[in-house]
């Protein structure tokens, strides 16, 4: 199977002492519906990461951003995250950057329910899609929130 990536931001206040980052919570597929994840999506052909989540970031929360680093898996050599769970996602890998807003507001558009700024003692409250529960505690520690 041919493996697709998708690329989503860990939006913070402030890259170097973060007091929360911006979770969001899908209105599609059903199957995913209300749970959390990190705006973004389906890098196309022809662009690069970077370029896919700009315009994602665009589509999604209409406003734009700066991309800090990137919070890699160490235990891959392309240092992405898989997202296969049972039955979803299958060959979809992640990369996750780091990301702050330089110009608009991040609003909830058409892809999701709800945004909301989790913190160092929320962030494990809401329910994430499966794929994304390895990354937290990656995120915690670039976050320095370990
Ligand atoms: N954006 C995002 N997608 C995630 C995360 N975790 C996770 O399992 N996914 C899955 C859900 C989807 O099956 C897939 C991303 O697809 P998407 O529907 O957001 O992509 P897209 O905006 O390009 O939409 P489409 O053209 O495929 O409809 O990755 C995450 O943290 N962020």
């Amino acid at each position: 199977m041919s493996t697709k990536t998708v690329v989503g931001i860990a939006l913070v206040d402030d890259f170097s002492a973060p007091t929360y980052v911006v979770g969001a919570s899908r209105k599609y597929p059903e199957w995913a519906r209300g749970m959390w994840e990190f705006p973004g999506g389906k890098v196309e052909i022809g662009e690069t990461p970077e370029e896919a989540l700009h315009r994602e970031i665009r589509e999604e929360l209409g406003c734009e951003v700066t991309l800090g680093a990137r919070v890699n898996n160490p235990n891959r050599d392309d240092s992405a995250w898989d997202l296969t769970s049972p039955g979803h996602n299958q060959g979809l890998r992640m990369f996750v950057y780091l990301g702050k807003v330089y110009d608009g507001e991040p609003r909830v558009g058409s892809s999701h329910l709800e945004l909301r700024k989790l913190t160092p003692e929320s962030l494990e409250s809401v329910e994430w899609l499966p794929g994304d529960v390895q990354i937290l505690p990656h995120l915690r520690t670039a976050l320095g929130w370990a």
